[in-house]
């Protein structure tokens, strides 16, 4: 906890020899956003810093911060830096993936490139896995566990377009998928207590990512294992191939990417980080929704306005601005922790503000993202929930004659701007948000036009689940679906 350099400063919580008791009561007692909140509130447009265990973690606020941090390179503020030390991907998931990250290339490329041509298929696995899932016969009202119900459905629409049918209903896949994800941030915590030295050695004993990758490669194995068979065979263009994840992958990996173990990997690396996102995310607005039931009509009549006028298309769902608007209000007030973008200044110089603030090597460092959603300095009523303000938004800057310009697209859901986080912002912005932005407003249409849900207990949303510096929807809560009588879409 002694590091000069930091002097300058503010220590939020307690210092010295007390510090591990601040450390220690963010990751158990739930008090973490309540210290970020009382350091924002002290220094909103600055930065300050509270303790880990054996490290500080600097939190910084306001839009040019904001954005100079979005901008620096990662060999100055590291992002892998950052995710190593809570998650030690390295010694969880392996080398190859902490230290070559061509699958965000190949997200944040061929995978946007190919929403359109995606979106049947994603459209189609909405439908039958809410289906299958949510298991609604008839028009009685039943209660489902909402989060494991969705993660369950955005594991097969997701994995639909990452490894395609019928591996996206295998259930052994999809289990696996999931719990990839819960493994590697549990035995990724496990390791990160201790010092990087004995990572090695204790990640020997934290063995679950090991039955995790290999019962992938027992399911999803064989399918790489004949994509790559027919590639050397017929090149790599060969007639029939699927359009799908596994292919795009298999375009930009050179060298020792190009066996079957680490394709799995970046398969389920990619599932790692869109799953559990996508499933809080959707979870979240369905409990500001079933809480706000006057949104359900004005939804009804978007969906079904704009795909009477051309059908489903991933253009329908781009002229779906009412459901966008309430899904990014739904992202910035739920925002998947007190902080975001979390790196490690990696320089040797250190990184520097250009208002002269310096963070030296070594410095872990984060947005204070909840508090700045939360400040009604960048937006009126901050604290409230406005389902329609980036409607509102949209058409001012329409009213001001500029329709269709750069303005128009800083309200839409897949937009990053210096006070709106939830998909961070700059080099490392979320490269999976165009995708999960498409399979969000599909998912969300079809509740509105299938189902009427509701809260279990009347007009109660239910409280979020609070982990050291991380919020989850409550994981626990059930909401009451029922299909209703006659389905308009
Ligand atoms: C609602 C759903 C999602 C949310 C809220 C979300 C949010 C984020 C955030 C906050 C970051 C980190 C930004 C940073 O630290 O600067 C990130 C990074 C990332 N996301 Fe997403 N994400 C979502 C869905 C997805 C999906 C569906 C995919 C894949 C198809 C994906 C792939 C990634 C990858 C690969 C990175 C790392 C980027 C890099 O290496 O630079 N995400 N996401």
């Amino acid at each position: 906890f002694i590091h000069h350099e930091l002097d300058a400063i503010p220590i939020v919580g307690h210092s010295g020899l007390l510090s591990y008791w601040t450390a220690l009561q963010v990751i158990f007692t739930g008090g973490g956003p309540a210290l970020i909140q009382q350091g924002y509130q002290q220094y909103p447009e600055g930065c300050f810093r509270i303790a880990r265990l054996g490290h500080w973690l600097v939190i910084v606020s306001g839009p040019k911060h904001v954005k100079e941090f979005g901008d620096a390179p990662e060999h100055v503020l590291s992002f892998r830096g950052g995710i190593e030390n809570t998650l030690a991907v390295s010694q969880v998931v392996g080398r190859t993936i902490a230290e070559n990250t061509y699958h965000s290339t190949t997200i944040r490329g061929s995978l946007t490139k190919n929403l359109q041509a995606s979106f049947d298929g994603v459209k189609e696995e909405v439908e039958a896995a809410f289906d299958d899932i949510l298991d609604l016969p008839d028009t009685e009202w039943k209660t489902l566990k909402m989060l494991d119900s969705i993660t369950a459905v955005v594991a097969r629409v997701s994995n639909r377009v990452f490894v395609g049918l019928p591996l996206c209903r295998d259930q052994t896949y999809l289990d696996n998928s999931i719990q990839f994800a819960i493994d590697v941030i549990v035995s990724g915590q496990i390791i990160g207590f201790f010092p990087h030295s004995i990572r090695p050695l204790i990640s020997r004993f934290v063995t679950s990512r090991n039955k995790s990758i290999s019962t992938a490669l027992k399911v999803l194995g064989p399918v790489i294992e004949e994509r790559l068979a027919k590639a050397d065979e017929l090149g790599a263009d060969w007639e029939g191939k699927p359009n799908d994840f596994i292919s795009w992958l298999l375009e930009d990996a050179i060298g020792e990417e190009r066996t079957v173990h680490n394709l799995v990997l970046r398969v389920l690396s990619t599932n790692f980080a869109a799953l559990h996102t996508t499933s809080m995310m959707f979870t979240h607005a369905i409990f500001d929704l079933m809480t706000r039931p006057e949104l359900m009509q004005p939804f009804r009549e978007e969906a079904e306005r704009v795909v009477a006028e051309e059908d489903w298309t991933k253009n329908t769902v781009n002229n779906m601005v009412k459901i966008d608007s309430f899904l990014r209000e739904t992202q910035r007030l739920r925002t998947m922790a007190p902080i975001a973008m979390l790196r490690k200044v990696v320089s040797k110089d250190g990184f520097r503000f250009s208002d002269g603030k310096f963070l030296p090597e070594g410095t872990f460092t984060c947005i204070a993202a909840h508090s700045m959603h939360y400040d009604p300095s960048f937006r009126d009523n901050a604290a409230e929930f406005d389902a329609f303000r980036f409607v509102r938004e949209r058409e001012a800057f329409e009213a001001a004659r500029n329709p269709g310009g750069q303005d128009m697209f800083k309200r839409q859901m897949i937009s990053t701007t210096a006070d709106h986080l939830p998909w961070g912002i700059g080099k490392h912005a979320c490269p999976g948000r165009f995708f999960a932005t498409m399979e969000l407003k599909t998912m969300l249409a079809h509740v509105v036009t299938h189902y009427d849900i509701e809260p279990e207990v009347p007009g109660m949303r239910p409280n979020d689940n609070v982990f050291g510096l991380s919020t989850t929807p409550n994981m626990w809560a059930k909401v009451r679906f029922r299909k209703r009588a006659v389905p308009k879409l």
